[in-house]
C-alpha cells in the first residue's frame, strides 16, 4: 500500500514555564493510500498533538511530515483559509454561527474559497448523501442530535474530497450503535478508496473498524498485535511501529 502521510522522527516537546512534557518521541510511522489507521491512548497521552502535525497545523520540533511525498510544512506550500494544507480535511464537530443555517449551506462553506455557489451546494450535498446524512439539508444545527452532528461534520471535512481525513475522537458521546455507523461510513469510504482516513480514539473497543491500530503511550507510538476471541479483545504491545 503506496504511503500518503508519512511521519519519520517527529518529536514534540510542550512547555508551560519551566515544566517540559515530551509528549512524542521520535514518532515514526504511514497511513497508506485507501487505508483507516486509528491511534488510541489515554487522555493526555498526545493524541491531539500528534494530529495538527499530522494536518500541518503545528510544526514539530524535530522530524519530517510528508503527505503524498511532500513536505508538510514547506514554505510556499499553497493553504486554505482554515490553515489546512490541500488535501486533508478535519472533521470538526462544531456547528455554524448562524442557527439558521440550513445544513446545506453549513457543508458547501469550505468550497466557497473556489467554487460558485451553485457548485457549492451541489456537491455539498452529494456529500452529505454519501455521509447517510442527505435528510438533513434543511435541517438547522440545533434541531440535530449528536450523531446527525458529527454526520454533517463528516460530510463538511470531505466535501472538498480530501485524501486524507483526520478527526480526533469523532466518536466522543455517541453510542455503540451510533459510532458503529460512524466508524463503519469511514471503513467504506477507505475500502472504496474514496479516501485515507486516520482518527483518535480514548478507547480501543472503538476503533476495530479500523484497517490499522496503534497506542501512543509516553511519548512512543506502538502498534499492538490483536486477537478476537470471541467478544473478548487481547491486545499485546509488542513491536514498535516502523515505516
Ligand atoms: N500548546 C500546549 N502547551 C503546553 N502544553 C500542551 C499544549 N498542548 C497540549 N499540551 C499538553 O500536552 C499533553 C498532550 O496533550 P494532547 O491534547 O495532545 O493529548 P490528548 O491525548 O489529545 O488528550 P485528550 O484525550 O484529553 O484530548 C497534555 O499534558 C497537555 O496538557
Amino acid at each position: 500500500m503506496p504511503a500518503l502521510l508519512s511521519l519519520d522522527g517527529v518529536c514534540k516537546t510542550h512547555r508551560r514555564g519551566r515544566h517540559a512534557n515530551v509528549v512524542l518521541d521520535r514518532v515514526s510511522f504511514h497511513v497508506g493510500v485507501g487505508e483507516f489507521a486509528a491511534i488510541f491512548g489515554r487522555r493526555g497521552a498526545g493524541k491531539t498533538t500528534l494530529l495538527r502535525i499530522a494536518a500541518g497545523l503545528d510544526a514539530p520540533d524535530a522530524g519530517r511530515v510528508t503527505l503524498d511525498g511532500r513536505d508538510l510544512l514547506a514554505t510556499g506550500r499553497r493553504r486554505r483559509l482554515d490553515g489546512l494544507p490541500d488535501g486533508i480535511g478535519w472533521l470538526v464537530r462544531s456547528g455554524p454561527l448562524t442557527r439558521s443555517m440550513p445544513m446545506l449551506d453549513f457543508v458547501a462553506m469550505p468550497l466557497l474559497e473556489r467554487v460558485p455557489h451553485r457548485e457549492a451546494r451541489r456537491r455539498a450535498g452529494a456529500a452529505l448523501e454519501r455521509a447517510t446524512a442527505g435528510a438533513l439539508v434543511d435541517a438547522r444545527w440545533p434541531e440535530l442530535s449528536d450523531a446527525e452532528r458529527v454526520l454533517v461534520a463528516l460530510a463538511r471535512a470531505t466535501v472538498r474530497r480530501p485524501a486524507l481525513l483526520l478527526a480526533d475522537d469523532p466518536t466522543a458521546g455517541l453510542g455503540t450503535r451510533e459510532r458503529e455507523i460512524v466508524l463503519g461510513l469511514l471503513r467504506e469510504a477507505t475500502d472504496e478508496n474514496e479516501m485515507s482516513a486516520l482518527i483518535t480514539v480514548p478507547a480501543l473497543p472503538d476503533v476495530l473498524r479500523a484497517h490499522r491500530v496503534m497506542s501512543l503511550s509516553g511519548g512512543e507510538l506502538m502498534e499492538p498485535t490483536r486477537q478476537r476471541t470471541g467478544d473478548h479483545l487481547v491486545v499485546a504491545a509488542d513491536r514498535r511501529e516502523s515505516v
